[in-house]
């Protein structure tokens, strides 16, 4: 059994969305106050659209905010599937519209071609990352680390030192781009943002398995360099 990390959860997903943007906000302000910017990685998915319409309204310097992607489904950012799409209609709107956006697609055919020039372009990113923001499938996985994906690739996405590898999930569409274990454990905070029983299962059952490649959310979880905080609503 591993030291459950920060949970936190809330009546109603509004709730937490209000709190969770609040300190997001806060952090990154912090941190441009401290060091002149600030950096943000935030996942794709139905879960933080509004997280993402809450933070883009904050006032904050978003001109000294740095965002970019935890995982990319290698599409052409119009595509309906784009996680880029989804960040530049539901984040980089309203105030968050002058925050400096960096995403991992690129126009290399194929994430396994394109992920040296998505790493040179991520080389000027503030690191360590701020702020991490992680949601979480059904199945565990987190980012594109799959468990049905092919197993070595699984492997090299949590033992790697790139900061980004390139991923063909089992049973999800497109070949996708990720940041690897150690490249999200480069940050200062992760938030694992679930909502539903259903996560709150999978989230109680990868704290109890023993096996990344069956959870990889476990790889977050279970591990002590950089402080996770889990925000769950039901
Ligand atoms: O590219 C993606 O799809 C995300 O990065 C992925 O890891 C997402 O966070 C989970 O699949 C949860 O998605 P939902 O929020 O839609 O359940």
């Amino acid at each position: 059994m591993i030291k459950e990390s920060v949970f936190k959860s809330f009546d109603n997903k509004a709730a937490l969305e209000t709190q969770l943007a609040d300190r997001i906000a806060n952090q990154l302000q912090e941190a441009v106050d401290a060091r002149g910017k600030a950096s943000l990685v935030v996942s794709g998915g139905s879960t933080p659209l509004k997280l993402f319409e809450l933070l883009s309204k904050k006032a904050i310097d978003w001109n000294d905010v740095y965002i970019t992607l935890a995982d990319e489904r290698w599409v052409d950012n119009d595509h309906s599937d784009s996680n880029e799409r989804l960040v530049r209609n539901n984040l980089l709107q309203n105030r968050a519209a002058s925050a400096k956006f960096c995403g991992l697609k690129n126009m290399y055919s194929s994430p396994y071609e394109g992920q040296i020039m998505t790493t040179e372009q991520l080389t000027h990113f503030p690191k360590p990352f701020d702020v991490v923001v992680l949601g979480m499938g059904n199945d565990g996985h987190t980012c594109s680390w799959f468990p049905c994906a092919d197993a070595k690739e699984l492997e090299h996405a949590l033992t790697s030192d790139d900061l980004c590898v390139a991923v063909t999930p089992g049973n999800a569409p497109h070949a996708r781009i990720s940041l690897s274990k150690a490249g999200i454990l480069a940050s200062r905070q992760i938030y694992l943002h679930i909502v539903g029983e259903q996560k709150l299962d999978v989230y109680r059952q990868a704290l109890a398995d023993n096996d990344s490649s069956e959870m990889p959310i476990r790889a977050v979880l279970d591990q002590h360099k950089t402080p996770v905080d889990v925000y769950w609503s039901a």
